[in-house]
């Protein structure tokens, strides 16, 4: 098995301050499927209550009390990891299927996705899953207008769980679905109140099909609408999620308003679709450029490349911000009948033209008003130049 298949998938569950991240850890740790889970817990503040409110598995947990699992443990985080592989590879702890990580409600995800991704050494044992967002029904609408952190989570989100749904009027929460769509059309938006989120499958937001450990780029690009884009290569139907418990609204979905201004937020969720493979280097100055000049407006990138040196493998390419999971080549195309580069990015405060322009510079579309990919490699400082 490919060193990439062997890596513990690791969860963030995240979600502001009491939305009801800890009670659906409760429940999801009830699942069978989810023994031999490591649940990393923080907190923020003096006193550590959550891993006394964490029922089930308690040698699993691992507190990171001394404060903020965003910023001030970020070291502690990466230590934890490396710590849980040693004692997973010296046997005193049985081998991890899975390892959540319950952010604090204040954190912004992308330094703790960051950690997974960007250390070398943590890279090679774990690999990011996804990122399950936990909004309350109550007073998710409010904190979203009122806290940038929320906002983050929510749109770095590969599944967005509604809690307390009980507890509020029916048009708050359809008000509530309507945002979340708005802030981030793809991720599937679940009832927090259906006993079939607390489900091991709420986790399965990576890359492969944790039954078939086949790649299953579809749902993991959640890329309905990126086959949309183009209708000469639709899709045969088939939808890659799990739709079992998910409230999409596909009416929504159709209409592309994805680069509207999200009511004074500038959160922008698209896709780039490209039918020809890609030459090697075009690609790496692509992403270098966006990353190395406007990585912190990019909160996540999500991409299968055909890559023109072998067109039969295409590349995996998976990042936050600056930084990205070491690149994977997959030993073929998943869908054989659908061999396009498909991107995913959301990002914030950069629009998506001008990603769509870059891109086109490097690959061969060049417009007059734009500098081409030479004029970008000759002066790679002529990217400001592209007015956004
Ligand atoms: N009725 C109802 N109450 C809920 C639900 N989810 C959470 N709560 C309550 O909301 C409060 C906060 O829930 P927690 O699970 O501690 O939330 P949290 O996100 O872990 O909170 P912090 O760790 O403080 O950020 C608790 O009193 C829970 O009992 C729900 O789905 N329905």
């Amino acid at each position: 098995m490919s060193p990439v298949l062997n890596a513990v998938p690791v969860s963030i569950l995240t979600g502001f301050l009491g939305a009801g991240k800890t009670s659906l850890l409760n429940r999801l740790l009830k699942d069978p499927d989810l023994t031999d889970t490591a649940v990393i817990i923080n907190e923020f503040g003096d006193v550590s209550l959550d891993h006394l409110l964490v029922e089930a598995s308690s040698d699993g947990i691992i507190e990171l009390s001394d404060g903020c699992l965003c910023c001030t443990v970020r070291g502690e985080l990466v230590d934890t990891l490396a710590d849980l592989m040693d004692r997973m590879q010296t046997g005193k702890i049985k081998p991890l299927k899975r390892v959540v990580i319950e952010t604090t409600g204040l954190a912004d995800p992308a330094p703790v996705l960051q950690s997974v991704m960007g250390n070398p050494v943590i890279a090679q044992s774990y690999r990011l899953d996804g990122v399950v967002t936990v909004v309350d029904a109550v007073n998710g609408l409010s904190t979203l207008a009122n806290h940038e952190e929320a906002l983050r989570q929510v749109a770095m989100a590969d599944r967005l769980v509604i809690s307390k749904v009980s507890l509020a009027t029916p048009d708050v929460v359809i008000s509530l679905k309507a945002r979340l769509r708005d802030l981030n059309p793809r991720a599937p938006i679940m009832d927090g109140d259906l006993p079939e989120v607390a489900k091991a499958e709420l986790f399965h937001c990576g890359l492969y099909d944790p039954a078939t450990k086949i790649a299953d780029v579809g749902r993991w690009l959640q890329d309905e609408d990126v086959a949309e884009h183009d209708h000469a290569h639709v899709h045969d139907g088939h939808h890659h999620h799990d739709h079992a418990h998910c409230d999409h609204d596909h009416h929504d979905h159709g209409h592309h308003r994805h680069d509207e201004n999200r009511h004074g937020t500038d959160i922008r969720s698209f896709s780039i679709v490209h039918d020809r493979p890609i030459d090697p280097m075009a690609l790496e100055m692509f992403v270098d450029l966006l990353r190395s000049a406007h990585g912190e407006k990019l909160l996540r990138m999500k991409a299968i490349v055909a890559m023109s040196d072998n067109p039969d493998r295409p590349l995996i390419l998976h990042g936050v911000q600056a930084v990205f999971h070491p690149p994977q080549r997959l030993a073929g195309w998943p869908d054989p009948s659908d061999r396009r580069t498909r991107m995913v990015l959301i990002t914030k405060g950069l629009p998506e033209a001008f990603v769509r322009d870059l891109f086109d510079a490097f690959t061969g579309k060049p417009r007059i008003d734009r500098p081409d990919r030479q004029a970008l490699e000759d002066n790679p400082l002529a990217v400001p130049g592209l007015r956004m």
